[in-house]
């Protein structure tokens, strides 16, 4: 098959938070590019992962989930734009949802495809949560009947049950010659970008409800040697108590988690890492369009 005749196209991954968008992505790249967390709101901007199949290549683009406003900031509709920004670039949706669960979230979102009329696949997740089986094909059965899916997928992203199955038929429906990135581009972002993301996961990961959404990452220094990345970067928190919390008693905390940023920056550059963080405090930056700004958080991406 010549380059030409590649198929290829975007397909944007949505769905409400955490319902496991970002790890498709990372099963679908065999590796991680997509901060993932037990925890809602995790991915903040469009992702761009490029996966090469025999048969053509599918440029996907993960994307923060699709939350109802609480309040008004400035990083929530951010948040939103930037996934519904994703559906306006794609050739093909995939919707994700968690087996057994559609309510008024899944509703309000399918709204919103059902407006930008793109070709919708339904992407059923973590079927290998099921407790019983029999349970899935009621759920297809009643899902089904709301919207004219262009297929139904139950998957597992964690797992990657039907994952090589989704990604073949959704080739199918991209355009012969779509195929639009170079065979070995993984990503649209910096590793500088990235490295802010995987220091973030970590502290989404470690900390409890409040602190992780009021911090940001920015890196300052960013230095890159054939044997080592030298990176110092900024944790901007809103508040001093959240400063305290996220520093630990004796700076144990910050150490954790600057430890297991390294160590998966390390995997992903396959070069040591010399990683050193610092906290400030900046209060309202999710409301200051300047620092979203500096952050990426303001445009389309
Ligand atoms: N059991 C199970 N867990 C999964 C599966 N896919 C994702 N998860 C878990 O669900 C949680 C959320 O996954 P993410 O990939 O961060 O979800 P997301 O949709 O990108 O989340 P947001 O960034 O909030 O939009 C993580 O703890 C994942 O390990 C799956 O197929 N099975």
């Amino acid at each position: 098959m010549t380059d030409m005749a590649r198929r290829g196209g975007s397909v944007a991954i949505v769905g409400r938070p955490n319902v496991g968008k970002s790890t498709l992505l990372n099963r679908l790249l065999g590796q991680k590019l997509s901060i993932t967390a037990d925890k809602p709101q995790t991915t903040r901007h469009r992702i761009l992962g490029v996966v090469e199949q025999p048969g053509g290549q599918l440029a996907l683009l993960d994307t923060p989930g699709i939350h109802r406003m609480r309040g008004a900031r400035a990083l929530n509709h951010a948040l939103n734009r930037a996934a519904l920004g994703a559906v306006i670039e794609a050739d093909v949706v995939w919707f994700m949802i968690a087996a057994g669960q559609w309510d008024e979230a899944e509703d309000r979102i399918l709204a919103s495809l059902v407006r930008e009329a793109r070709p919708v696949m339904l992407l059923v997740n973590k079927i290998d949560r099921l407790k019983r089986r029999e349970d899935l094909l009621p759920f297809l059965q009643s899902i089904a009947v709301k919207y004219e899916f262009v297929e139904i997928f139950p998957i597992s992203a964690l797992k990657g049950d039907n994952a090589q199955r989704l990604v073949e038929h959704t080739l199918a429906h991209l355009p012969e010659g779509g195929a639009r990135y170079p065979q070995d581009q993984l990503t649209d972002r910096s590793l500088r970008f990235i490295s802010a993301e995987f220091i973030r996961e970590q502290i989404m990961r470690s900390l409890g409800e409040e602190v992780p959404y009021a911090a940001a990452v920015t890196i300052e220094q960013f230095e890159e040697s054939p044997t080592l990345v030298r990176i110092i970067a900024t944790v901007w928190v809103e508040r001093d108590g959240q400063k305290a919390i996220l520093i630990g008693k004796g700076g144990t905390r910050l150490k954790t988690i600057g430890s297991a940023a390294r160590q998966s920056l390390e995997a992903l550059v396959e070069r040591k890492v010399f990683l050193q963080l610092w906290v400030k405090v900046r209060a309202g930056w999710q409301d200051d369009p300047r620092f979203l700004h500096s952050l990426e958080l303001d445009d389309l991406k």
